[in-house]
């Protein structure tokens, strides 16, 4: 089974996420992508502003309505900082027959070098790296053992993200149509990200 892992600080999760698994999984023939929320995510300058248990009950919500999508918690259960490397060597151990390809924007594509372990992650993986019209990724300017294993696929630009919709809340604006529903109701419902 091919298995496509989003991976984020989900804080929130909103549609931009949800289109960006939605298009990979398309064009890559992925059979289910797995919404896996980091513990403490390794290259943020700031920790998450809603807990993990609420980070987590947001993806559920998302995720519900696509029998392909699934919310998993290895990276929450294990706790600590969420290096990528040590996620997939678990999941490939729990999961010998899969075949993971780890999904991300294509502004992460370029600093990819940075992340630790990159090397032998890059064998273990295949990334698929959504590419943002008029951002221009260089993958010659990659490392050949990372560029070997990133495969872009095109995605609309969402001018979504999640510090946006933190900012809306603080300011007292809606955050309808940047969410789903159900995730909206969460928020709302438990006052997350007021000022
Ligand atoms: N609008 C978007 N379009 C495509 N990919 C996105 C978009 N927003 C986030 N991503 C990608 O989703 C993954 C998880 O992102 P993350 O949870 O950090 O959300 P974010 O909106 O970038 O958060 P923040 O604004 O808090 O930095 C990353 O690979 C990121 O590049
Ligand atoms: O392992 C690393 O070094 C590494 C460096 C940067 C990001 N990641 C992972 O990439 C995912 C998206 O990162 P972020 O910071 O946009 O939430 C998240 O699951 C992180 O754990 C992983």
């Amino acid at each position: 089974m091919k298995v496509g892992i989003m991976g984020g600080t989900f804080d929130p999760i909103h549609l931009g996420h949800l289109l960006a698994a939605e298009r990979a999984r398309e064009q890559a023939g992925l059979d289910e992508v797995w919404f896996m929320p980091a513990h403490v995510p390794p290259h943020k300058a700031h920790a998450p502003k809603a807990d993990a248990e609420a980070r987590w009950e947001m993806v559920v919500r998302a995720t519900k309505s696509h029998a392909a999508f699934q919310a998993v918690d290895f990276e929450l259960r294990r706790g600590g900082t969420s290096y990528t490397i040590d996620t997939i060597t678990e999941l490939r151990k729990t999961y010998p027959d899969h075949q993971f390809f780890y999904i991300i924007g294509g502004d992460m594509v370029m600093y990819l070098p940075k992340w630790y372990r990159i090397g032998e992650l890059a064998r273990q993986v295949t990334f698929i790296g959504l590419e943002r019209p008029g951002y221009v990724i260089k993958l010659e300017e990659l490392p050949d053992e990372i560029r070997r294993s990133v495969l872009l696929v095109p995605m609309p630009l969402m001018e979504i993200s999640s510090t946006d919709i933190r900012a809306r809340r603080a300011g007292g604006q809606s955050i309808r149509y940047v969410v789903t529903e159900p995730v909206r109701d969460y928020i709302e419902g438990n006052g997350l990200y007021e000022a």
